[in-house]
């Protein structure tokens, strides 16, 4: 099966494209200010337009207020929103009848309780998100956790793997997951908010590669 790939972070045209280029099937927008890939909603926009049909934009947003959300929704459009805070089930669950986009909620995984808990998210979003426990940020810290904790999982709904992944240890993730989507953005970048064309083309890459 072919492995998906979201390029994250991007805030420039260049890199924009490069990722759709390169083949990523969704592309990913930081709305976070504490994020050092945090784009305004104005630029969000302008890059909006460049993403093709077929590539699906997502909005990565963390604990967002529910009228500031729809607000980005209707400025985005996006495919995709990426929940990536403490959101609960319940506040997932009214977004999903609020708000008619698919929804992915992010957890960091640090045992395999987690994964049990996962289980609460089951009806009130369309893909897990596994990634690194939260750090200094919610996300995008460039830290890969224990996959092996995947192992022998048993997938219940859509998921994907985040946290840490570059193109020079994708192949290894691919390999012990089985990851069906494979989420990529600070090791990608040259410093931080800085994504680099040649590191997403690499990336890419080894993805079709592993
Ligand atoms: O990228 C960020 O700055 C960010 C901020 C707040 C929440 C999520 C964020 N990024 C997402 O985190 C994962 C893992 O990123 P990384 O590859 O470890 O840098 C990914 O989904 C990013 O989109």
């Amino acid at each position: 099966m072919t492995t998906q790939i979201k390029i994250c972070g991007l805030s420039t045209p260049e890199t924009m494209d490069a990722a759709i280029d390169a083949g990523a099937t969704h592309v990913g927008l930081v709305h976070y200010e504490k994020s050092p890939r945090h784009i305004e909603l104005e630029d969000a926009a302008k890059l909006r337009r460049r993403v093709p049909e077929g590539v699906k934009l997502v909005l990565v947003t963390v604990a967002m207020q529910p009228q500031y959300l729809a607000r980005c929704y209707e400025a985005l459009r996006p495919d995709v929103i990426q929940f990536h805070g403490s959101e609960t089930p319940e506040w997932m669950a009214l977004v999903r009848k609020t708000i008619k986009t698919e929804t992915w909620r992010a957890l960091g995984l640090r045992e395999a309780a987690t994964l049990e808990r996962a289980r609460q998210f089951e009806d009130c979003c369309d893909l897990l998100l596994f990634d690194a426990p939260a750090k200094s940020l919610p996300g995008g810290n460039g830290v890969s956790f224990q996959w092996d904790l995947l192992q022998g999982w048993e997938p219940f709904m859509p998921w994907a793997l985040a946290g840490g992944l570059t193109p020079d240890n994708v192949a290894a993730a691919i390999a012990t997951t089985g990851a069906p989507l494979v989420d990529a953005s600070s090791g990608l970048e040259t410093a931080p908010g800085e994504k680099s064309v040649d590191l997403i083309r690499a990336f890419c890459e080894a993805v079709r590669s592993a």
